[in-house]
Parts: structure tokens; C-alpha cells; sequence
């Protein structure tokens, strides 16, 4: 057996043309790496509209893995930590090396012939609950989201996360609030306790807008808030806790482990979100929820991308005992997305299992040959990236 890395390939995808689903992530970037001894292995890294300086970033961390054993993940991903100087703040630089590792996870999976979860320790959730997010395209109003969500359930959900703040921003009006309260409470009373109801701000609010917000929301009994402040306000977040009653969820921008711990010691956060493309990956991933776990804080990974970016977050999901939930974009797909893997994992009825497959499972290969684009995501000025398309208006507009 021959484990060197010896192929890598960089490849861009998404749709030619046409832009299906919102511009957060209408293109996703792939690795694919050969061994020598021809076995491969896929990671993703996600691009949140910075497709090319993660593509860039992609081409460093190429360089140090080349030529190296594909089972030493802990040494490769530390010559790289050692060799980036701007790694522990830079998403392009943490995404792109989160590709590299997920991709060398499976081809430790695919040379031992089993799935990656039974590497890091074994099965421990084998139904994992999913919770649906990218369902409300074009919801402003109650009753849009409650038509909406009525498919979703029908779906076989259990629980959804939605923004319902339009296009507050920073600040929030008082009809902001209200038009936040009739959406919440319209989806409460439809569909009484047995949905869960996650609330996401976006990272878009300052200190006084989110705790207005939050406080006004609260007896919805919303699951969580999630990112209620902006990223970079993060110390105001105990001044929040004084306020709410709803655990405060975020992860999907703290970059590794060493963050985490500093957000979790600091008791600034109830429910971690860690995205395993953008902090380190699957053994990262493991530190980060076992970090959690030692303060007793449950994890619900972030996974708005692709479907490798899934299949991995699944295989670290199915071996935690403080797994809570996990976010899923699968259903609203564009169909490339959907047959991106021939087999790897399934989502029925509101809930993830794996197949078995060995490594994360197995790319479809047509797939990619046929969906590769260059160059940057759409971009459109009148709405931000990161909200869910047709949803930043102000509640009277349609
Ligand atoms: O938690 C999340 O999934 C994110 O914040 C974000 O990645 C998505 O919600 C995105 O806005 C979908 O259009
Ligand atoms: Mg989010």
C-alpha cells in the first residue's frame, strides 16, 4: 500500500447560466485527491461568495499536503496551521484546509474499507434528526411562511429554521418586531408544540436590536437564537443572556477549536454550530464537540453547502453523544446538488442515516465533469448573500 498523496485537483461547480436557489452557495468547491496507489477522496470547502480567494487558498494548502501520507491528518493539517500565518482568522484559509482533510478522510475510509464514522468512534446516533433550513424563498408575510412550512412538515420535519426579520438591519423598527411576531406566532399556532422553531438572525442585529428582538419573540418558544448579534459584537453576548430565556446557538463563523473553547468557557454560547468545511474538519470537528461536551453544551453543525460537506457532517454527527440536530438544505436543492454522491447517506422523513459507504461515499463522477464553472458567484447589490432569496424586504412588500 502506497498512501502518498499524489493527485490533486481543484474544481469549481455550479450552474451555468441559471441561478436556482439564492446566491449563498449557488457554487460549492471540491478537492479530489489521488493516492498513489489510485484511490480517491473528496472535501468541500465552502465559498460564501468568496469563491476565489478560497479557490486561491485551496492552491497553498495544496502544497503542503503533496506527497504526504494521507493518514497522518493531525500532522498534515498542523504543517499547514504552522505555515499560515493568517489561519485561526481567515475563512478562506480554514475552509480551504477543511477540503483537504475531509478528503483524506475518505481515502482512509476507502483504503480500509469502511465508513469514516467508525474511525472516530463508532455509532452512537444511527437516526440523526434533521431540522429543514432554505425552505421560505420569497416568505415576507405570516401566511407565506406558514404555506411553506406546511410542506415542510408534510415533508416529515419535525423542525425549521427561518429568518423572520425581513430587511431590519443593525437596527429594528417596532413594525419589525411585530411582522417577527405575527410570523413566529403564525407558525406556532399552526402547527402547536410538535415542530421546533429555530430562530435566525443572521449575525444581523447590535446589542439593543437583538435583545429587542429576542425578548419580544420569546414566548413562541423558539429552540434557539441563532447569531442574534453581528459576529464581531460577540463580547455583548452576555449582556444578551441577562435578557433571554432561549439558548443562544452560533458556530457557523468561529473558525476552530481553540475559538470554540474560548467562546464556550467564556459562557458565551448554549448551542455550538461548528461548520466542519470552515473549522478544521472531521477530526476537528471531534476536539470541538468533545470541548462542548466537557462543559455540557450540545452541538447542531452548521451544513448549508453541498452534499460532501453533508456526508461528512453526518459521519461526526453519527459518533457524538452531545448531538442535538442537524441543519439540512437537501430538500431544496437544485438537482446537481442532489446527485452530486451516488450513495453516502439518505434523508427520509426528517431524518438522516447513512448508507454504509465506505470513506463519506461515492461522488458521482458525471456529476462533476458536467457542472464545472469558473469564476465568481452572482452577486446581486439589492440583497445581502446570506439571507434566503426574495426574503429581505421590508413585510409589506411583494
Ligand atoms: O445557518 C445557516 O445556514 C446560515 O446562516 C446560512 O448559511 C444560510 O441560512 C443562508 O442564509 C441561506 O440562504
Ligand atoms: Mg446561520
Amino acid at each position: 500500500m502506497n498512501s502518498a498523496i499524489k493527485d490533486i485537483e481543484i474544481i469549481e461547480m455550479g450552474e451555468k447560466l441559471r441561478e436556482t436557489s439564492s446566491p449563498w452557495s449557488s457554487t460549492i468547491l471540491l478537492v479530489k485527491l489521488t493516492s498513489a496507489d489510485g484511490l480517491v477522496g473528496y472535501g468541500e470547502a465552502p465559498t460564501t461568495l468568496m469563491t476565489l480567494p478560497v479557490l486561491e487558498s485551496m492552491k497553498e494548502v495544496a502544497r503542503v499536503f503533496k506527497g504526504k501520507d494521507f493518514f497522518n491528518v493531525e500532522q498534515n493539517v498542523f504543517d499547514f496551521y504552522r505555515n499560515s500565518f493568517y489561519l485561526p482568522v481567515s475563512m478562506e484559509a480554514t475552509s480551504a484546509l477543511s477540503a483537504f482533510e475531509i478528503a483524506s478522510w475518505d481515502l482512509i475510509g476507502k483504503e480500509l474499507g469502511t465508513p469514516v464514522y467508525k474511525l472516530i468512534g463508532g455509532e452512537v446516533n444511527h437516526n440523526i434528526r434533521a431540522y429543514a433550513n432554505g425552505w421560505y424563498n420569497d416568505c415576507v408575510t405570516p401566511d407565506d411562511f406558514v404555506k411553506k412550512a406546511k410542506e415542510v412538515v408534510k415533508m416529515g420535519f419535525t423542525a425549521m429554521k427561518f429568518d423572520p426579520f425581513g430587511d431590519n438591519y443593525d437596527t429594528i423598527t417596532n413594525e419589525g418586531i411585530e411582522n417577527a411576531r405575527n410570523i413566529v406566532g403564525a407558525l406556532r399556532s399552526e402547527f402547536g408544540e410538535k415542530v421546533d422553531l429555530l430562530i435566525e438572525y443572521h449575525g444581523r442585529f447590535s446589542k439593543i436590536a437583538a435583545i429587542k428582538a429576542g425578548m419580544a419573540l420569546e414566548e413562541f418558544k423558539p429552540y434557539f437564537y441563532e447569531e442574534p448579534l453581528h459576529p464581531d459584537l460577540d463580547h455583548d453576548l452576555l449582556d444578551l443572556k441577562q435578557y433571554y430565556k432561549v439558548p443562544i446557538a452560533l458556530g457557523e463563523r468561529v473558525l476552530n477549536k481553540k475559538i470554540f473553547a474560548r467562546f464556550i468557557s467564556q459562557k458565551l454560547v448554549d448551542i455550538i454550530q461548528p461548520d466542519l468545511t470552515n473549522s478544521g474538519g472531521i477530526l476537528e470537528a471531534k476536539k470541538i464537540a468533545a470541548i462542548a461536551d466537557g462543559f455540557g453544551i450540545p452541538i447542531a453543525p452548521h451544513n448549508a453547502f453541498g452534499p460532501i460537506q453533508t456526508a461528512a457532517t453526518l459521519n461526526v454527527d453519527t459518533t457524538l453523544t452531545n448531538f442535538a440536530i442537524q441543519e439540512s438544505f437537501e430538500m431544496f436543492w437544485p438537482d446537481w446538488k442532489k446527485n452530486l454522491m451516488a450513495s453516502g447517506y439518505k434523508l427520509e422523513n426528517g431524518y438522516f442515516r447513512l448508507t454504509g459507504d465506505a470513506g463519506i461515499g461515492k461522488v458521482n463522477e458525471s456529476i462533476v465533469e458536467k457542472y464545472q464553472v469558473s469564476g465568481m458567484e452572482p452577486f446581486d447589490d439589492k440583497e445581502p448573500p446570506w439571507v434566503v432569496s426574495g426574503t429581505f424586504k421590508h413585510y409589506q412588500q411583494k
